[in-house]
């Protein structure tokens, strides 16, 4: 089957972007694993499919699914490039533009500046909701908040490691670090990912504090690996941030592929403020094998 697609990135995170608003590809876990494949597809984090409106005054829905081919419920810097996919297509001419995802409906907004930017929703902590199983675990006061304790088998370092645990629609881990440059990122976060207290796998992110409103920050993604950049990654690391009294409500949070600005009331229930670049690398088409 051939099909047409759209490269894109936001800081750095790229996307295999799928117009199925008139038909859909019915594509299996195998060929998305294939669209993402950066030797034999076409290269990608993540790819978006983008679905006719589902009705109730909604525009759109999508679906994006990991580059190991996995469904996943949310994704940021894909927010973002989702508005301009839909409008450089021809979709819409709305500069707000609302979407049904798996976990919810969210308005990315194209700025003037050419900057999108997206209303996450509100952060949710219950361990239940991430989902994040504290059994027997005793949390450590920080802040106005706490961290959690978690035992790393498989890693020899002895020191603990505290992180904050919550959803931005996906699930987070997030870890304070002195330096982004030189934590294991790319050993711990694999056995952080598939750690047996996230039931559904994790997102894990590094966090480190430049000011109190600047941070650096790499996340090693579920069903991605290491990226460049995570929008709902840099959410939850500064909603942490702000929860343990590290952070100002706004916060710049520069990644490995770019800055994206991050802004959070401080109530529990206020939504998570986006803003960040969203760019189309090219168009084309791909011949992708048949399903399995
Ligand atoms: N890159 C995304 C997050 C994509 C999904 C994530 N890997 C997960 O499995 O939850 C972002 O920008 O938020």
């Amino acid at each position: 089957m051939r099909i047409r697609f759209t490269k894109m990135q936001g800081a750095g995170n790229d996307f295999v972007m799928l117009d199925e608003t008139r038909a859909p590809l019915g594509l299996t876990t195998a060929q998305y694993r294939f669209l993402a494949d950066r030797h034999f597809g076409v290269g990608a984090d993540q790819i978006l499919s983008v679905r006719p409106s589902p009705g109730e005054g909604i525009d759109f829905e999508y679906v994006i699914h990991n580059a190991d081919g996995g469904e996943v419920e949310q994704c940021g810097n894909g927010a973002r490039c989702f508005v301009r996919f839909v409008r450089e297509q021809g979709l819409t001419t709305k500069d707000v533009v609302k979407v049904k995802t798996l976990s919810g409906v969210i308005e990315p907004r194209m700025q003037a500046d050419g900057r999108v930017t997206v209303d996450m929703g509100a952060p949710v902590f219950e361990p239940a909701r991430i989902p994040f199983d504290a059994s027997g675990l005793t949390p450590e006061p920080h802040g106005s908040w706490q961290k959690w304790p978690l035992a790393l088998d498989g890693w020899s370092s002895s020191a603990p490691l505290f992180i904050a645990a919550l959803s931005m629609g996906n699930p987070h881990a997030v870890q304070l670090v002195d330096d982004v440059d030189t934590a294991p990122v790319l050993e711990t976060g694999p056995l952080i990912e598939n750690h047996p207290r996230f039931p559904k796998r994790v997102n894990a992110g590094f966090m480190q504090l430049v000011s109190r409103g600047q941070i650096r920050l790499r996340v090693y993604e579920r069903g991605a690996g290491e990226t460049l950049a995570c929008g709902t990654g840099a959410c939850a690391a500064v909603v942490a941030g702000i929860r343990w009294g590290l952070l100002d409500t706004r916060v710049d949070v520069l990644t490995r592929g770019g800055q994206l600005t991050i802004e959070w009331a401080g109530q529990l229930d206020a939504p998570v403020m986006m803003t960040g670049p969203a760019t189309t690398v090219f168009a084309s088409e791909i011949d992708i094998p048949d399903a399995p």
